[in-house]
């Protein structure tokens, strides 16, 4: 089996090669190949493989070399590459973490720990496109596959907080850049414990509509602010990433009857977790404690944290859970509209199950050696 890794260096692409050094996957390897789009030739970084060069991710001879393609290197190479190399008879596997290919009909979104007999069935069915989820949704489904699983939801509503890392790289950057402007525009001020909080205040807001203000990745103020469109303008009032919600999850849970899955995506000040506040409708009017369980049976990274506020506030925000592979939810209780409403609110790392984590696995599965979990 020959492996062929593209995009390996980028954001999602270090934390997959991270993830894949502690779970010691190249190991399942038989041979690893690391290709490039802007340093053909120069020097692979080292799993222990033979090929210690970096190869042309642009020529489809050689990748049509490899058993299996994983690539991070975004949608913009997907579109270049892989018709040609389909076109040119490739017959291999096709690991992506781009959204391009998702809801292609003989392509399936891969989150293993919620779909895995999809996975399953795709592989035997011959299929040979496998593509990481949009991370919002791949984390809700982490956190509340116990009730989607089930087919216990009639609708949802999720209201969203995404970290900067979902724009890239540079825009974390700019997010960090814009804390310290602010700062620094006011530090004189913050020295002096008795200087006016107005002052400060008006100050600060003349800074985030200044031309002063790093805003050349976001377009607006993201620090001190938020902003309340996530990708594309599909002009009927809907962002990309909000009709991602709906359409991805029953593809990943290759619904029968199509749930409906709603809500207004917003990009906050956080550096690589995505919260979001959800609504759920159930089909029945269940108990707390029986919904709980049912979530925290799920899978083995989701936590259900008690709806209280101590264990809400150290356990529940991006602060606790980023860099880790932990899903907590919480938040969870009845809302006054009637039994079957409940409240929950979740928290993910977006570049580990959002991006990184089920290509991993994917990876494994098709390896033949990730059992059921
Ligand atoms: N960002 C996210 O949260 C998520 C992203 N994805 C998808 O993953 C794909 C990749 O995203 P992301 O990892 O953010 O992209 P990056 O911009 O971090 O990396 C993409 C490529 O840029 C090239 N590159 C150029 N300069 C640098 C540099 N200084 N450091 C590292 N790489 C550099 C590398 O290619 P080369 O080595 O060939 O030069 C790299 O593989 C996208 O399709 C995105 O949709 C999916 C889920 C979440
Ligand atoms: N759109 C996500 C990140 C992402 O890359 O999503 P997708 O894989 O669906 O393009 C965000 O901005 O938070």
């Amino acid at each position: 089996m020959k492996v062929g890794f593209v995009g390996w260096r980028g954001m999602v692409g270090s934390v997959l090669m991270q993830r894949m050094r502690e779970e010691n996957d190249f190991a399942h390897i038989p041979q690893a190949f690391f290709f490039t789009t802007s340093n053909v030739g120069g020097a692979a970084p080292d799993f222990g493989q033979d090929e210690k060069t970096l190869l042309d991710a642009n020529d489809v001879a050689r990748l049509a070399e490899m058993d299996i393609i994983v690539t991070c290197q975004g949608g913009d190479y997907t579109k270049s590459v892989f018709r040609p190399l389909r076109e040119s008879g490739w017959q291999g596997y096709w690991i992506d973490a781009a959204s391009s290919l998702r809801m292609d009909d003989d392509a399936v979104i891969i989150l293993d720990p919620v779909n895995r007999h999809v996975i399953d069935a795709g592989l035997q069915n011959g299929i040979k496109n496998y593509i990481g989820g949009n991370c919002t949704v791949s984390l809700m489904l982490m956190a509340l596959g116990g009730l989607f699983q089930n087919g216990l939801v009639e609708w949802a509503s999720s209201m969203t907080y995404q970290a900067a890392s979902g724009a890239g790289a540079k825009n974390m950057r700019e997010l960090l850049c814009g804390m310290g402007a602010i700062h620094q525009t006011v530090a004189a001020e913050l020295a002096d414990p008795a200087g006016a909080i107005l002052e400060i205040d008006r100050k600060v807001a003349d800074f985030l509509r200044s031309d002063e203000y790093p805003k050349q990745h976001f377009g607006v103020p993201l620090a001190g602010s938020l902003i309340p469109w996530i990708d594309a303008d599909l002009g009927n009032g809907q962002s990309k990433e909000e009709w991602k919600g709906g359409v991805e999850t029953n593809k990943i849970l290759a619904s029968k009857q199509e749930v409906v899955v709603e809500g207004l995506c917003i990009r906050t000040g956080a550096m690589r977790c995505h919260s979001q506040a959800i609504t759920l409708k159930l089909k029945q009017d269940l108990p707390v404690n029986e919904i709980e369980s049912l979530l925290a049976g799920a899978n083995d990274w989701v936590k259900v944290v008690p709806n209280n506020k101590e264990a809400s506030m150290h356990e529940l925000t991006p602060a606790a859970v980023t860099g880790t592979l932990t899903v907590p939810v919480g938040r969870i209780r009845k809302l006054a509209m009637g039994g079957e409403y409940i409240s929950a609110f979740t928290v993910g790392d977006q570049l580990l199950w959002g991006a990184a984590e089920p290509l991993r696995r994917m990876l494994r599965i098709i390896l033949g050696n990730l059992p059921q979990s």
